[in-house]
């Protein structure tokens, strides 16, 4: 298959560098000047830098070209920027199935990245998301990862599925895409309080309850936006949450551990160099739940915390004095 991955950060260099040894692999990027450095190099210096680029991964600065005979256009960019993706493609001509990979809601609409596409995508375009617990880094490394790809198109989802599975890469086909889109995203605003939690030596308890509750309030925004259960508890929503609740990879957890020392999210962000999710998902999470009266109370102190500056102490004492209630009267 004729495979176009559009943005070579360190998602998009990872599942590239991942397929490209059973596909026809193109990774495109925006910056002709890191094209020419990832040609020289053969690695993407900037986000993954300790990974050798296979020979046969195809590398262009060429938009054009790029999309010639595609099959299948995997997008990589973050959800603030997939609009302006999935515009630049249709302006192309796109005559393929998309994929995206990002994990959030858009800045300022609180669309999930379906919905934009949605309003984009010419009709009859075959398109879904794929998601689940997958660290580029462990990706690019070829260390087993799980993954799921949903898709209202029961026959896209499983022929696209099926061809990204490999030995190393185990793609599951999903028709649940709310539930798949929501865990992924809302998952990353419960790192960044783990991260907290974690940062301040509140010990292993504490983050098991915070990951459990925190699945409880992803389930029930996730239910309310039409997702299944069974989604929310699978690879793309527990399992995920789990990954960058624990793992010291993610870059949302990164951004809880530095708030626990006392940062400032400006600080942490032009420290941390890569996109975080949760620092903007927070912000929708917030919207939405006010909106949809869905009781989340973790989202909200993360909220409070990155854009009222509240204190880390004073979400943490918030988060525990709140008055006890049975566990399942969700
Ligand atoms: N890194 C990871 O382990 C995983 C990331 N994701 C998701 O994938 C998405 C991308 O994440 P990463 O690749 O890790 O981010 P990154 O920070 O490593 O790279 C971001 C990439 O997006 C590009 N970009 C930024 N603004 C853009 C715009 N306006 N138009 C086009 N491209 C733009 C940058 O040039 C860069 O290539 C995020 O939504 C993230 O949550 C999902 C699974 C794993
Ligand atoms: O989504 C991810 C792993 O599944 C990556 O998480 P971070 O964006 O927090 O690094």
């Amino acid at each position: 298959m004729n495979i176009t991955v559009m943005g070579a950060g360190a998602w998009g260099t990872a599942l590239a560098i991942s397929l490209a040894g059973q596909h026809r692999v193109t990774l495109w990027a925006r910056d002709a000047a890191q094209v020419a450095a990832m040609r020289a190099s053969r690695c993407n210096v900037r986000y993954l830098p300790d990974v050798l680029l296979p020979d046969s991964l195809q590398l262009s600065d060429d938009f054009a070209a790029s999309l010639a005979g595609a099959e299948l256009v995997i997008l990589s960019a973050p959800t603030a920027a997939l609009r302006e993706s999935l515009l630049r493609l249709v302006r192309a001509d796109l005559a393929c199935g998309v994929i995206w990979l990002c994990k959030g809601f858009e800045p300022e609409t609180s669309l999930l990245p379906h919905q934009v596409a949605e309003k984009i995508l010419p009709p009859g375009t075959p398109y879904g998301v794929l998601s689940g617990p997958s660290f580029a880094l462990e990706v690019a490394q070829g260390l087993p990862t799980a993954l799921v790809l949903a898709s209202d198109d029961e026959s896209f989802s499983q022929r696209t599925a099926q061809a990204l599975h490999h030995s190393r890469l185990r793609v599951y086909a999903s028709r649940d895409v709310v539930g798949v889109e929501v865990g992924g995203a809302v998952k990353n605003v419960m790192a960044i309080a783990a991260g907290v939690c974690d940062g301040m030596r509140l010990g292993n308890n504490a983050r098991a309850a915070l990951m459990t509750r925190g699945l409880a309030e992803i389930s029930r925004l996730g239910l309310k936006l039409g997702g299944c259960s069974e989604t929310l508890s699978g690879l793309s929503g527990a399992g995920d949450l789990i990954l960058t609740c624990t793992g010291d990879l993610s870059r949302n957890r990164r951004v809880g551990l530095m708030l626990a020392q006392g940062k400032t999210l400006d600080e942490i962000l032009q420290q941390l160099g890569h996109v975080a999710e949760g620092v903007y998902a927070a912000r929708e999470v917030y919207s939405l739940a006010a909106r949809l009266s869905v009781d989340m109370p973790i989202s909200a102190a993360v909220y409070h915390v990155l854009y009222d500056h509240v204190p880390v102490a004073q979400m943490v004492a918030s988060l525990l004095n709140r008055t006890a209630s049975l566990e399942f009267s969700q």
